[in-house]
């Protein structure tokens, strides 16, 4: 009697250690005794390898490197600092000021001279709560404040 077709994405496999036959799910090559019932789905890919992302960093005393182009000796609080991010946050919602001028007059980080640009980035390139915010962005998104060790930051993806 011809056996039945296996749904899509299985093959059919013998195992050498107990001489059944097993399953193998070509997609995500995971194994299964058991005959499957429905195609294996492909795995949708876990998003973008790159982004490119401006950002808005506003530093405070307790920021890994407190100290900047704009001022040598940063004492503003993490509160202040946070206060400050939300503000320029409405101004550039609002439409009152864009991103890159913002991020050129007040950015606590070297990139302010580029508008805030960082360039295209993987992921392993930035401290973790900011890739984890920038990959979750969509192109043209503006991120709530991000804390890193850097500061609070506001993140736009533009690519
Ligand atoms: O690390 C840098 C340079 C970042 C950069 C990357 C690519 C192009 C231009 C600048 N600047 C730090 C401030 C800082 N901390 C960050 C953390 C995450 C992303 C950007 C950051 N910028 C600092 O100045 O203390």
């Amino acid at each position: 009697m011809a056996e039945e077709e296996l749904p899509s994405g299985w093959e059919k496999r013998l195992s050498r250690s107990t001489g059944q036959h097993y399953y193998l799910n070509v997609y995500t090559k995971e194994s299964q005794w058991d005959r499957p019932e429905k195609p294996a789905e492909p795995v949708s890919s876990g998003g973008p390898d790159q982004v490119q992302c401006s950002h808005l960093l506003v530093k405070h005393q307790n920021s890994r490197r407190p100290s900047s182009w704009r001022e040598d000796e940063i004492t503003r609080t993490k509160e202040d600092a946070l206060d400050l991010v939300k503000t320029y946050r409405e101004q550039i919602v609002s439409g009152r000021a864009s991103f890159a001028e913002l991020a050129q007059k007040f950015s606590d980080c070297s990139s302010a001279r580029r508008g805030g640009d960082l360039g295209p980035f993987g992921r392993g390139a930035m401290q973790r709560p900011f890739e984890q915010a920038a990959f979750a962005l969509k192109v043209g998104e503006l991120s709530e404040p991000v804390t890193t060790d850097s500061g609070v930051h506001i993140i736009l993806r533009t690519a």
